[in-house]
């Protein structure tokens, strides 16, 4: 889904965002030898950054015009033609399981109800996707003009879950050397990469530091992303890498912040928390209240980082790696502007909904409004809806009307349903002063922008923005001004010179060729088993069907497995996700649905087979494990075509690893497994896997070879003839009388 900014785009917004990271009540002491991006009056906590370069420059806070909202960036034409044939595909094959699903969801706890009830389409809920054609509906719709997973231009989508389900444990007999602690999987030592990985340490003595408060320069900021659009931008964007600094305001004050006390170090395993307290924060106390019954004491850095600035009315860009509490970090203070604003008042016809929360997906929306509740406990007048695709309209606008809510969760296409057809909501919008972006990369990329822009337009321009994400690339900074205003703050956790992803999480690749990939996948998964019995792992495939096959393969060979993707009904994948969720011991095989978002505990491994769509794709995938400031490992499975992909994460700490050795009699039982395997499930996958590489621009723009390398995979799955695919199929992907395909 790499997609590059057309260059037009580019230069509609000059203005760089404010970069700061924002100053706390206590000063700083920051000790180390070397000068770092400032802290200075920032973090109050101990923040672990394993390679800090020599010297950063920052630069002083200068507001830009305040209030002055940026027009939309306007797409080009070509763009706007790409918005419009984008097509996705339905996650619910049954939509009144998924009612279920969301009406199990923390009914208790939910103040205005999740929005969901099992019942029938509505008219309007019919009218809408008649209206918007095929595969329109990105949250609900499935792909009923018969895009089939591949070639459409379509995204998938991340899941999550919450309860239910008992923890199901089957131990794969461990064959393989000594315990993982000691070993790791492939039988690597744990290999901390980075010699000399340090930790530093701020200190809340108010001492050490220059100015009483600094602010990071990321000008250097270097995003060389494989944009994930590429997926979705099918032949039209590709695998852009993009190397650009922002310079477009060289003329700011440039301060330099010198440590020279030498470095303090730690190892602590909690670098994702901070030192500050939640109650030394401007919180409600009822607020306080519902934080400590939910267990959290003292911040993480992103909260701590983005709170006081939230508070004080900024709208804000932050990004903060994954599973370090970016939910709490948008949840809190919105919740705070609903303490602060008028009761609601329940005979009010249409009262005011005051934060909107968008995610990209169903599940983390759901995950969201669970999490407020969380929050919320002590709020008894607060209410929460949910609107998300796959749940029936005419239900969700019962609901609205039914439990008027001041906090309402939702995905982008639902939400810009209910802006269209139900009565009354647009005015309700009319209320927002707090607008959050979750996952903010993704709802502004070309899959989402047009109803992002659309629902921006729905609500008030005198509001508070903030967005969120594990990665902002390039083309998001470039274009956040949509939604942001001018002198927002882009607050970034992630130091500068250090990566987006865990050092906790040894990350390396194995580089073979496709005919060996199912066998190695066997073996490191069984080497993993064999070395932690208290294994939870995760395989990401490239597609749902290609997930489908590998699950399969997997559960033929006695592995302990779950399959989610997007082809499976919801209520299915919601058990498994939350069987996974409490569950050792266990193999989750699955698409990029779960990739985003999913706050999975204690997940060992993280296993990418294929092509990852982008650099961003891989670090949330990635972010799957070593959540919470936890160890975890992930192995990114290539075949040598695939290399290149390399040259996109070359900044992360991914080292290629021992090439683990497949005996005779692990060949022949993978074999084995695989002639077992449905036909069709294989023809699935086969036309998956053309589809998926087809629009990856480095495969897919030769036509010729791409058809060589899928029926590389079709014999790797033991096929000796690859499947004949549908001619309209071909033709769509561009493919028609390329030799070596086969037709039907
Ligand atoms: N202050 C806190 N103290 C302890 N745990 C916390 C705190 N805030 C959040 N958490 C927990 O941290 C975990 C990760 O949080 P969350 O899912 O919000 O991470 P994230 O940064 O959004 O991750 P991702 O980028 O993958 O979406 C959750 O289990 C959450 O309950």
């Amino acid at each position: 889904m790499s997609i590059k900014f057309l260059p037009p785009l580019r230069l509609l917004n000059p203005s760089p965002p404010v970069i700061r990271f924002p100053l706390m009540n206590v000063g700083l002491s920051i000790n180390t030898r070397r000068s770092i991006p400032i802290f200075s009056g920032v973090f109050p906590f101990k923040l672990k950054y394993p390679g800090f370069s020599s010297r950063f420059s920052t630069r002083s806070f200068r507001p830009g015009p305040t209030g002055s909202r940026p027009e939309f960036t306007r797409r080009t034409g070509a763009e706007r033609e790409r918005g419009e044939v984008r097509t996705s595909k339905s996650l619910v094959e049954d939509e009144a399981e998924l009612s279920d699903w969301v009406s199990d969801l923390r009914t208790n706890s939910f103040r205005g109800r999740v929005t969901s009830e099992d019942e029938s389409d509505s008219d309007m809920g019919r009218r809408n996707r008649s209206k918007r054609g095929p595969g329109r509906d990105r949250d609900s719709g499935s792909n009923r003009g018969g895009g089939r997973e591949g070639f459409s231009m379509k995204r998938r989508r991340e899941s999550d879950s919450d309860e239910f389900g008992e923890p199901t444990r089957r131990r794969t007999e461990s064959t393989f050397g000594p315990p993982r602690k000691n070993r790791g999987t492939l039988g690597l030592q744990n290999e901390k990469r980075g010699q000399g990985e340090r930790d530093l340490w701020l200190k809340r003595d108010g001492k050490g530091v220059k100015g009483e408060r600094g602010f990071i320069d990321d000008d250097d900021e270097v995003d060389d992303g494989e944009d994930e659009r590429k997926g979705l931008m099918r032949n039209l964007g590709g695998l852009v890498t993009e190397e650009e600094s922002d310079d477009d305001d060289d003329d700011d004050e440039i301060m330099e912040f010198d440590m020279k006390d030498g470095p303090s170090l730690s190892s602590s395993s909690d670098s994702f928390m901070s030192e500050t307290r939640f109650d030394q924060c401007s919180i409600s106390p009822l607020s306080l209240k519902g934080i400590k019954d939910a267990g959290y004491e003292k911040m993480t850095v992103v909260q701590a980082a983005t709170l006081p600035v939230i508070v004080k009315g900024k709208d804000v860009l932050a990004k903060a790696k994954t599973g370090t509490g970016k939910t709490v970090a948008f949840l809190l203070p919105s919740i705070e502007v609903v303490v602060k604003s008028p009761p609601l008042d329940r005979d009010q016809k249409r009262p005011p909904i005051i934060a909107l929360v968008i995610c990209p997906t169903r599940e983390l929306a759901t995950q969201a409004a669970t999490e407020a509740n969380t929050l919320l406990k002590y709020h008894p007048s607060i209410g929460v809806q949910v609107v998300i695709g796959g749940v029936r309209i005419a239900s969700e606008q019962r609901n609205l009307q039914a439990n008027p809510c001041q906090i309402l969760v939702a995905t982008p296409g639902r939400l810009k349903d209910h802006i269209e057809n139900t009565a009354g909501f647009a005015t309700r919008l009319m209320g927002v002063k707090v607008l959050v972006l979750d996952e903010a990369d993704r709802l502004l990329d070309m899959g989402f922008r047009k109803d992002i822009e659309k629902i921006i337009s729905a609500i008030p321009k005198q509001r508070q923005t903030l967005m969120f994400s594990a990665t902002v690339p390039e083309e998001v900074r470039q274009i956040c001004h949509m939604a942001l205003k001018r002198d927002h703050e882009f607050i970034n956790t992630v130091e500068e010179g250090t990566e987006d992803t865990h050092s906790k999480v040894r990350q390396m690749h194995v580089i073979a060729p496709l005919d060996k990939q199912f066998p190695l996948l066997y073996v490191i998964l069984k080497d993993h088993i064999a070395n932690d019995p208290d294994y939870k792992a995760i395989v990401f495939c490239t597609t749902a069907r290609v997930t489908g096959l590998v699950a399969g393969l997997l559960g033929e060979l006695n592995l302990n497995i779950r399959e989610i993707h997007s082809r499976k009904a919801q209520t299915y994948r919601t058990r498994v996700s939350n069987e996974f969720r409490k569950s050792r011991g266990l193999i989750l095989v699955t698409s990029d649905v779960s990739a985003r978002g999913v706050d999975y505990p204690d997940v060992t491994l993280v296993m990418q087979v294929g092509l990852p769509a982008s650099r961003e794709q891989y670090i949330h995938r990635l972010g799957r494990t070593g959540r919470k400031g936890k160890e975890g490992e992930g192995i990114l499975l290539l075949a040598p075509w695939e290399e290149f992909f390399l040259s996109t994460v070359k900044d992360l700490p991914l080292t290629k690893a021992p090439m683990p050795s497949i005996d005779p009699d692990t060949k022949k039982k993978v074999e084995r497994a695989l002639s077992q395997l449905d036909m069709n499930s294989k023809q699935a996958a086969y036309q998956a896997w053309l589809g998926y590489y087809n629009s990856q621009k480095k495969v897919g723009n030769d036509k010729y070879r791409l058809v060589e390398l899928a029926n590389e995979f079709s014999r790797s799955m033991g096929l000796d003839t690859p499947p004949a695919i549908p001619k309209l199929v071909l033709g769509k992907m561009g493919l028609r009388n390329i030799p070596g395909l086969r037709t039907k």
